[in-house]
Formats: C-alpha cells, structure tokens, sequence
C-alpha cells in the first residue's frame, strides 16, 4: 500500500481511513470514483473490503494475480480479494481460529462473483491431494447446480440469487480444503408461480426446455417452447441474450455427477421441475395432469380432490368444503411453491453430504456469508422486511466485533481507549425482533388469532402497540410532510441505513406460508421417494402448528449470528456502479445510495474514532529511516527509540501519534502524507546513495569473494546466494529421474549438496506415497535382482528395462508352457528340466509350482520333486547370459534325488523371485566358468559354461554338461 501512497492524487488512496475529511460522503464517493475510472475496484477501509461491479473482464485474477498476494502482508500491495481471502486463510493457519467472510451489497453489486473468487483462490493456492482436488472440484460444481436451482433473471441481475447463502470451507491441519457445508436462507419461492415484468422463473427451467435432449423431453411430456407454460412466461421475458440456457443446461448436467448425484437422481431432480410446468399448464383440470400425477408419484384423484377441495377440522369433526376457482389456483401455486422450496433444500442436503467432511479432528474452518444486501424498491413487501431485518442484524455484528477488534489492539498495544461515538442499531433489531412486543411476533398473533383477520388488521395491531417509537412510523401516525409520502397500507421503519416504506399487502399470506392439509397428505403419500422425504407424514399427524416462516427466519438468523460470533469476521462490501449492468458507467446518486445503505461512513467513521493509520516500527521505519540523519541508513538501536527519533526529527506533535508496544498510531492522514511527500522529494538522494553503496561495496564483494564471509564480501555473497537460489527454484528436477541440478557457485557447494539430497529425498517420498502395491512389489523385486545380479551376470542389463510379469512369461515362453496363476503367491513357471543320465543330458518339458514356502516339480500333473525353501542349501547361476540355474538341496537327505537343475528364459526375474520367497537372497552363488551340482546318490555333475555364438546345451567333455551362451552386447 504504501508504494500507492505517491499516487494518490490519481488514483485516489488505497484506504478510505486515510482520507483527510472521512465525515464527507462526497470525499468517499469521488475517491471510489477516481479509482473505478482507473480499473482499480477494490479500496479497503481498515481491513473491510469495498468492491465495486467492473461489469467486465478484468485482467486481475490470474494464477499470477494469486501468486502475487500469497503470503504477502495486508497492507504491503494493493487491495484486492485475493488479499482479504489469503489474510483470512493465514489467520486461520496462524491463530488456529475460525474465520468468516461476509460479503455483503444490493443485487447485481458482485457478491457471488466475489465469492466465486474466494472459492477458486483456495482451490488453486491450497494444499492438496488426489482426494482433496476432488473436494475442491465439488466445491465449485456445487455453483453452478446452486445457481441453477436458486437463481433467476431479475430486472436487477442477470443471474440473481434468490437465497442466502452461508458455506464453511473446513481445512485440515496441513491446511488443505477437506470439507464443505451449505447453510440457505429465504428461498424467494414466490418466483415459482409468479415473475415481475421482465423476470424470469429459476435458471432450471429454462435450460431443461433448451438444452434437454427430444427424449428426455418426451419422457416428461415437455415441449420444448416455455410459451406453453404460463408459470415461466409471466414476466414475458423466457429467452435472454445474455445466458445460454442450453450450455448451462450441459454445465449442470456435468457438475450433478461430481457432487455425488447419482443416476437415477439426476432425472428425478428434472422432473421435479417439470411439474411445475404440467401443473401450470392450461390449469388444472386438464386430462393431461395425469402425467402430473406420474411424475409427482401422487394418486390422481386424490390430488385432484385436493386441490379443489379443502378439509376443515370444527369440534373435533373433519369437514370438506369446495374451492372456488380462485381458491383452487391459489391452492396449485401454494402447492408448486412448497414442492420447489422443499426439493430446494433437499437439494441443498444433498450436496452437503457430499461435501461432507469424515472426521473433523484437527479442522478449521472459513465461512463465507454471501447474502442479500438492504433492498429498497418502489413497492417493498414481506421479503424486503426479512432481508432488511437481516441486514440490521449484521449491522449490529459488525458494530459489536469492530468495535471489540479495535478495542482488542489497544489493550495490547497498552493505548487508552477512546470512546467512539456510533449509532447502536439494537433499538431497531428489537422493534423487529423483540417477544410480544415485535413485529414479528404481532405478525405471529395476527396470523394465529381466531376471528377474522387481515393485512389491515395487521397494521393496526402494529399501530396499537408500536405507536411512538423513534423508528417505526404508519400514514395515521406520520406528520403532514411523512403522511403526503406514504400510502395507508404501509408501514416506515426508520432502519440505521435509512427509511424504508412496507406495504403490508400478503404479509399475513407469506408469513403463514401454509399448505392444506389434505395437499400435505396427499403429498406424504408420493411414491418418489425425493418428495417423501420433502413431506414427512409427522407433519400432518403432528397438530402443533410449524413456525410461521417469519420466525423461522428469525430463528435462524439468531443461528446464524451465534456461528458468525464464534468467528474471525472479515467484510466484503460490494457496490453496483449502474443499473444498466454497463462497464465504465458510474452513477453517483446509485453508489450514493449504497454508499448509505451499506453503511459505509459509519464503517469508516468507527474506524477513524482514533487513528488513521497503525504500523508496527520496523515497517515504518524501514520506510521512512531516509528522512532522518540519526537513522539512515541504519538504526541499530531499539525500534521504538528509532521510530522515536525519527519522529521527533520529523517534528511530530504529540497529538498527531501514539507509540505503542510495537505499532506507531497515527491520528491524521494529513501527518502521514507530509512524511510521504518528504520521502519523495528525498528519492533522488536516496537512489544516489543506494547507487554509490551497492556499485562501491560489489567491487569489495568481488575481489574478496572467494574469502571466508567477512564484512568485505558479506553482500557480493548474499547476492551470489540470492541469485543461485532463485536460478534453482526456477530450475528444480520435477521429476525422480531427472538428476540435472544447476551448477552452485564455489561458497554454496555443500549447501547447494544438501539442498540436492533433500530435493530429491522430498521427491522420492513424495513418489513413494503414489506408488500403488502393485508396483510397489515390482519394485522391491527389481531392487533385489540388481542386488543379486548387477555387475555380475552378463543378461542382467537386457532385464532391468523389463517388467517381472507373470504374463509377460507366458506370452514370451517360446519352448515351454507356462503359466496359470493359482491364487496370489502360486505361479507356475514352465521350465526345462535337463536331466542328466547316463546317455547325457535331455531336456524335458516340466513345470515349477511355487508356493509360499515349497516349490515343486510338476511333470505331467505328477508331483516329481518337492523342495523345501527351509533347506534349500542354495541356488547357482553362471556369470553368462545363459538362462541354466541349479537349486541345491539338501545332501543328507536320501529321498531327494540331488539338486535340480533348470533352464529358463528369464533366469534373473525367476531366481530372483525364488530366492525372495526362500528368503534366500544371499545364497545366490554366480560362477563365472563352471557349477558343481549333486546327482543323486552321492554322485556329482558339473555344468561347463563358455561364450559362443549360438545358445546350445551339449554333452561337453568328461560327461560335463556343456552350455554355450551367446554374447550379450
Ligand atoms: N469482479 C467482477 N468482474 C467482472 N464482472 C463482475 C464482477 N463482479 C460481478 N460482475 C458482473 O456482475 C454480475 C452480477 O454479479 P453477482 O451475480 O455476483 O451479483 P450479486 O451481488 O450476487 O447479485 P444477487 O444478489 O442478485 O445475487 C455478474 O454476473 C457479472 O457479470
């Protein structure tokens, strides 16, 4: 940050804390200005985040981008949410404590986006492993399903949220992503039945009809043009030019899988959304809602009955009366909003168990609130209310934990607590929230009360007992200049953002958000297995009426700050610069209005209370030492002392800062920037020194460079150093086998040496960990043959580059039939048995079955010779590339009919394996011209071995047993 300090004057300051006049809201808009204009949308106030919508591509979030802010201190570069997500990340891998993210800001100002790039942040900078690139792969898949499901075009934004959303990123102890969990909030279910001009229905919708194939459309009895379907045409507006419904319909379909949804999930979730079209369709009375039935799995009359009838309980005595027509439509859309709304959240269910996370043992967590911020349209209704209220309760959060974050440095920095003065929103939470007293227990009582009741009546409730309080007015309570402005059905809270009308019209509607009851039984009773779960019988047997979904909000709400409470906060504020989605535009009355809403200027105000600016010495002094004679170009006493003389050199008042243990405080911007201002004027100088320095002491370096470390060559070393180290990082062996290594500079030989071992001993465990039994097994069987046989037998170099495979036997076995695996350790190896008798020596076709503890001799299915690897004396082979080896047995048994003498085609895979079994790797004798070997009865033979052109086993002289080998070259 400090190097944008200079450029102030264009692109305006980094940090909102250093503005001069932080009380004017013109200063903090034309700052915001001046930066968007720049490209430059991120500007922090203390550590807040302000984001505001480029509504274009920026080159800003590249893997470079990630690179560039990994590790690097807060205030060291400029703002960006690569930097709150890596503080945010470090904290936690630091301090061991939970974090949060909360982004905040009106639709369309950025907030998924923002948290879209968190997300990816942590997937592309974290530690992983195959399993956990996976997660992180669900992670993001969850998106696009989410969005899909929950989002919609509204006249505000493209692709809308139409829920809240709150997520935990948990972290093993390595600090590798290892689990997710989704929290939603208020699903805007009113969008399913019916869209605002201009609007349209869930994204899924639309892309089942575009991008499902003529099949699954059959299936389903769709067609494919939504003007069929009056519940996705009623903001006449199906097809936008922004969103390719076909290509998301394909992105979906591909991410459904990765989260853990199986086959026969994936088209029950579609078919969820068909109904809402079938029941749609031309009413309700239609023939074809029998293909309705089908997909809700529902008995048909039942459901028809149910939707035209409704069941009353008066004394104890069940009664059904008919719907009129408007009664019935209403009946259908409660019934499509509760069926989208509850296969909403199983949705959401389904991907938390497969974002799961196995053990938590050791795990920390991140949480990201991505949540809709305070909305103020021309008609504002229930929804507004929930989400204002919501809004009220963050504002109260983040009053409480700035505050105490703030106080929390004073105390360890041992300063004096100076009171700020702020706005304490708790009087308006309570006028919403309080037992009895609130809004939304009035709203709870009128909806409960027997008699008639109404929207109206509810107001007047709200009139009776809320009447006089500073931040709740009505027409009949207003003052002239109020009344002129607002109609009777409408109610004003005066939030801590500013004032907001409601009208009252469907509160009691909405609130109650009930379904008949005979709809709800009928629905238990589905054959799809989704919607039984969604309809739990205990609900229509259980007479205690569920909570009224504004109190379910509450409740919720209430959760939702106890797990915020628990956490680190950091914020993301997000701001849209124009209604028209349009790059380069900034309407300053729209970011004028956010600006409030948001609630910046008390966010910066709370930070001004005391001090501008807080750095810890050594960076300040490390910055500003120039500026003072006493401590350039070093200070080598204690950092508060230097930052002390530097201060007092640069004529510091003592109300301008404080020193505390080890940051400097300082009150005014103003202070800061002249000290700025003077470093600035003092560059010239400073590279001049800098200059003079670094060319007089690299000669020194140079000529003493090849003397012990001393003062003379210390920097032409630590350059050398430096530059070595860099040049190898960029050049590391990426591989086992790749044994290149950058050639070290005479002082850094042995360093460079260990560095070496270590690289490589990190590489080989690393692939040691991937090596799969398999192959691991192969690899033990290698390094065994190299120890028998390396440098010893001619053939050995033609076996390293071949796999010991038992198929690779049978199929290269030219003379001999091999093999036939029997079980995980028998192989069958088909060998020659040279035997030996008095009219020389004849090869025969015979077969060794190696067990885990025997091997015997098999001719034609008669068990020949049985040899124990326990007495195994030892095996021979010749030093030739012959494929002749001996077993010995033991001599002092008489049964054996002596050793036994074979001839294979892969001597050095076969012996090697034998001896591994017989654990009898060091009784591997190689001889280099003949082996003695004991014929039955006392009797001994010797086989002769020489090179020759052409392989042959021949009766040599003496009655020895010849064996040409060929030359291997
Ligand atoms: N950082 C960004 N860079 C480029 N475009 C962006 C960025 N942030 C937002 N946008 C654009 O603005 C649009 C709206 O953003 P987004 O959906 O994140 O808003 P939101 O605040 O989540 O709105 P809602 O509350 O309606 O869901 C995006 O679809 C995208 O086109």
């Amino acid at each position: 940050m400090e190097s944008a300090l200079t450029a102030r004057d264009r692109v305006g300051v980094q940090d909102f804390v250093l503005l001069e006049n932080y009380n004017s809201e013109a200063a903090f808009i034309e700052n915001l200005r001046r930066r968007f204009g720049e490209n430059l949308i991120y500007t922090y106030i203390g550590s807040v985040l302000v984001s505001v919508n480029p509504y274009k591509e920026l080159e800003i979030y590249s893997k470079q981008q990630m690179d560039r802010y990994r590790g690097v201190s807060f205030y060291e570069i400029s703002p960006h949410i690569y930097a709150v997500s890596d503080n945010t990340y470090r904290a936690m891998r630091t301090e061991r404590k939970d974090q949060c993210i909360l982004i905040s800001g009106e639709s369309g100002a950025g907030k998924t986006e923002a948290s879209k790039k968190i997300l990816l942040y942590y997937a592309v900078t974290c530690p992983t492993n195959d399993h956990m690139a996976a997660l992180g792969d669900r992670l993001l898949q969850s998106n696009p399903v989410l969005e899909a499901f929950g989002n919609a075009k509204t006249l505000r934004n493209d692709n809308s949220s139409r829920f809240g959303k709150y997520m935990d990123v948990q972290f093993d102890f390595r600090g590798a992503p290892v689990g997710g969990h989704i929290l939603n909030y208020l699903l805007e279910k009113s969008r399913v039945v019916h869209q605002n001009h201009g609007e349209r229905n869930f994204h899924i919708f639309y892309q089942l009809l575009d991008g499902g194939d003529d099949n699954l459309l059959n299936t389903l009895d769709l067609e494919r043009n939504p003007q069929n379907y009056h519940y996705l045409v009623k903001g006449n507006c199906p097809r936008l030019s922004s969103v390719s419904d076909k290509n998301n319909w394909k992105v979906v379909m591909k991410a459904l899988p990765i989260i853990g949804f199986t086959e026969e999930e994936v088209p029950t979730a579609i078919i969820r959304c068909s109904n809402m079209h079938k029941i749609s369709q031309k009413g309700i009375t239609q023939n074809r809602c029998v293909v309705v039935f089908q997909l809700l799995g529902v008995d048909g009359s039942a459901l028809r009955e149910a939707l035209t009838h409704k069941k009353l309980t008066a004394k104890g005595e069940e009664m059904i009366s008919p719907l009129n027509f408007e009664q019935a439509v209403s009946a259908r859309d409660a019934l499509a909003k509760a069926v989208y709304g509850r296969t909403f959240t199983w949705l959401v269910e389904k991907i938390n168990q497969s974002l799961a996370l196995k053990s938590s043992k050791g795990s920390s967590v991140i949480g990201l609130l991505d949540i809709y911020g305070f909305e103020v349209l021309q008609h504002n209704s229930f929804e507004q209310f929930c989400i204002n209220y919501c809004n009220e309760k963050l504002q109260q959060l983040f009053i409480e934990l700035t505050l105490r974050s703030e106080q929390e440095e004073y105390e360890t920095e041992g300063i004096a607590w100076e009171t700020v003065q702020y706005f304490d929103n708790k009087i308006i939470c309570d006028l919403i929230e309080e037992k009895h007293k609130g809004i939304i227990s009035i709203l709870d009582e009128e909806c409960l009360r027997p008699g008639e009741t109404c929207d109206v009546s509810f107001l007047e409730k709200l009139e009776d007992t809320l009447g006089g309080h500073p931040h709740f007015v009505t027409h009949k309570l207003a003052n002239g200049k109020t009344r002129r402005v607002m109609s009777r059905e409408e109610f004003r809270l005066l939030h801590y953002a500013g004032e907001v009308n409601y009208n009252v019209n469907g509160f009691l509607d909405k609130n109650n958000d009930s379904l008949n009851r005979n709809l709800k039984e009928v629905m238990c009773q589905s054959e799809n297995q989704i919607l039984r779960h969604c309809f739990r019988r205990e609900e229509v047997i259980d007479q205690k009426r569920s909570e009224m979904a504004a109190t379910q909000f509450k409740n919720s709400l209430m959760k939702l700050m106890e797990i915020l409470m628990s956490k680190e906060p950091s914020y993301v504020r997000c701001i849209k610069p124009n209604d028209a989605k349009q790059p380069g535009r900034f309407d300053e009355v729209l970011v004028r209005h956010q600006v409030k809403y948001l609630g910046l200027m008390e966010n910066l105000r709370v930070r001004r209370a005391g001090f501008a600016y807080r750095r810890r010495f050594e960076a300040f002094l490390q910055r500003y030492k120039p500026l003072c004679p006493e401590t350039w170009p070093n200070w080598h006493g204690r950092l508060a002392d230097g930052v002390l003389t530097l201060v007092n050199h640069l004529g510091y008042k003592a109300e301008e800062y404080k020193l505390g243990r080890s940051k400097i405080f300082i009150r005014f911007p103003k202070t800061l920037f002249t000290t700025e201002d003077a470093l600035e004027a003092k560059k010239p100088d400073i590279v001049f020194f800098l200059v003079s320095v670094f060319f007089f002491r690299f000669i020194k370096g140079f000529i003493y460079r090849h003397e012990e470390y001393c003062p003379e060559n210390e920097y032409f070393l630590d350059h050398v150093r430096y530059s070595f180290l860099k040049n190898l990082r960029k050049n590391l062996p990426k591989s086992v086998l790749d044994k290149s290594w950058p050639t070290p500079p005479p002082s850094l030989v042995e360093a460079s040496e260990h560095l070496r071992r270590l690289h490589m001993r990190n590489m080989v465990i690393k692939y040691c960990r991937r090596v799969q039994p398999e192959w691991k097994k192969q690899m033990m069987q290698k390094v065994e043959a190299s120890e028998i046989f390396k440098d010893q037998k001619d053939s050995y170099p033609q076996s390293v580059g071949r796999l010991f495979l038992d198929s690779r036997l049978e199929r290269e076995q030219i003379n001999l039939k091999v093999v036939q695996t029997l079980g995980n350790d028998k192989v069958q190896y088909g060998v020659a048995v040279i035997k030996y008798d008095r009219r020389g020596f004849k090869p025969r076709p015979r077969q060794l079955l190696l067990t885990n503890t025997f091997a015997v001799l098999v001719d034609r299915t008669k068990i020949k010779q049985r040899i124990d690897y326990a007495a195994l004396r030892g095996i021979s082979v010749s030093s030739l590339s012959d494929g002749m080896f001996v077993l010995h047995m033991p001599s002092e048994d008489n049964k054996q009919k002596g050793d036994v003498v074979l001839q294979c085609t892969h001597v050095i895979e076969l012996v090697t394996k034998l001896a591994m079994m017989a654990n009898k790797v060091n009784y591997v004798n190689i001889s280099p011209g003949s082996i003695r070997f004991a014929v039955a009865r006392g009797k001994e033979g010797i086989i002769d071995f020489v090179r020759g052109s052409e392989l042959k086993v021949a009766k040599g002289k003496r009655g020895h047993l010849l064996v040409v080998s060929q030359r291997q070259f």
